[in-house]
């Protein structure tokens, strides 16, 4: 009996599960929010054809001169250190600032922090102002929790995402921020829930900036319910990973799969979401 009523509980759980990823991706290609991005320059590309894919506007605006005149028009932003300069950071720093002031959801995205003291020394500033979302790998998330290095393997992780789920509680708890860590499965906390997402294909690690792409995407879910950053990135992660599922069965490897996503994404219906979201609650 018992364990009827934690089927039929965790059932009832998915299916709300489910209509909220459905409902937030049916907004986002409603409202086409515009996301500024401010990304690496390994995945501009693959993050505005994410974005537009989901039905989003992405604009890849990072010169600190146009930052006053476009960030306040923007719905959400997305900061991604992966090839960080110190001439970059102060137009990070400057968007950052005003979408915190405005009250727009940004992300940051600390790709690969753990590579020198300097980002790592820019993640932590850039923390400080506020993001509504921090998306990093285990490693990342490991690192900036502890605020230091470890071992680096550059962008790519030497952690199971599932390693860093006390440092994401504890980083988003010492942040006031979201914590998401991707992997095989990706993991969102607030500090107090701790969500899992079981979407995704193991191959989708072997395309540079897929990591960069689902950060934007968030910014994108987060556009369009800023006062439910966890469920926005759990809706987020979910749709990206069952995008990266279909694309995988009609793909030969990496760079078909890239192709195949992107197609997914943009034709996912109703019935493929609400069937294959896979989403748990951990704690
Ligand atoms: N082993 C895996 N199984 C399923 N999905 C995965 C796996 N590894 C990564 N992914 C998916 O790939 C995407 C990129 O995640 P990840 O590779 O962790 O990012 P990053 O490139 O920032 O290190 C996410 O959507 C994640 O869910
Ligand atoms: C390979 C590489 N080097 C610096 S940034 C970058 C892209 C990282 O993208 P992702 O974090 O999505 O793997
Ligand atoms: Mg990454």
């Amino acid at each position: 009996m018992e364990d009827w009523l934690s089927r039929m509980e965790s059932k009832s759980e998915q299916n709300e599960w489910s209509s909220g990823v459905w409902d937030h991706l049916t907004a986002v290609r409603r409202q086409s929010p515009l996301v500024q991005c401010i990304t690496n320059f390994v995945s501009m590309d693959l993050v505005a054809n994410t974005l537009l894919s989901a039905g989003a506007s992405p604009a890849m605006v990072h010169s600190v001169v146009e930052i006053p005149d476009f960030t306040p028009h923007i719905h959400a932003l997305c900061v991604n250190v992966g090839t960080l300069t110190p001439e970059w950071l102060p137009s990070m720093k400057a968007a950052a600032e005003v979408a915190s002031q405005l009250g727009k959801p940004w992300v940051l995205d600390p790709a690969a922090v753990n590579c020198s003291g300097f980002r790592l020394k820019a993640c932590l500033e850039l923390i400080g102002l506020k993001p509504s979302v921090i998306k990093g790998n285990g490693s990342e998330i490991i690192a900036l929790s502890s605020a230091s290095r470890g071992q680096t393997k550059g962008a790519d992780s030497s952690h199971e995402s599932t390693d860093a789920i006390e440092a994401a509680k504890s980083l988003a708890l010492s942040s006031g921020a979201v914590v998401a860590v991707s992997g095989a499965v990706d993991i969102v906390t607030d500090g107090n829930q701790v969500i899992g997402v079981h979407n995704g294909t193991k191959m989708m690690q072997r395309i540079t900036a897929t990591g960069c792409s689902l950060a934007g995407l968030i910014a994108a879910f987060l556009a369009i319910d800023s006062s439910r950053g966890l469920e926005a990135t759990v809706s987020a992660m979910s749709v990206f990973g069952i995008a990266g599922e279909l694309g995988e069965a009609m793909a030969n490897g990496p760079a078909s799969l890239r192709m195949h996503l992107i197609d997914s994404l943009y034709g996912l219906d109703e019935t493929t979401v609400r069937s294959r979201v896979n989403i748990t609650r951990l704690g």
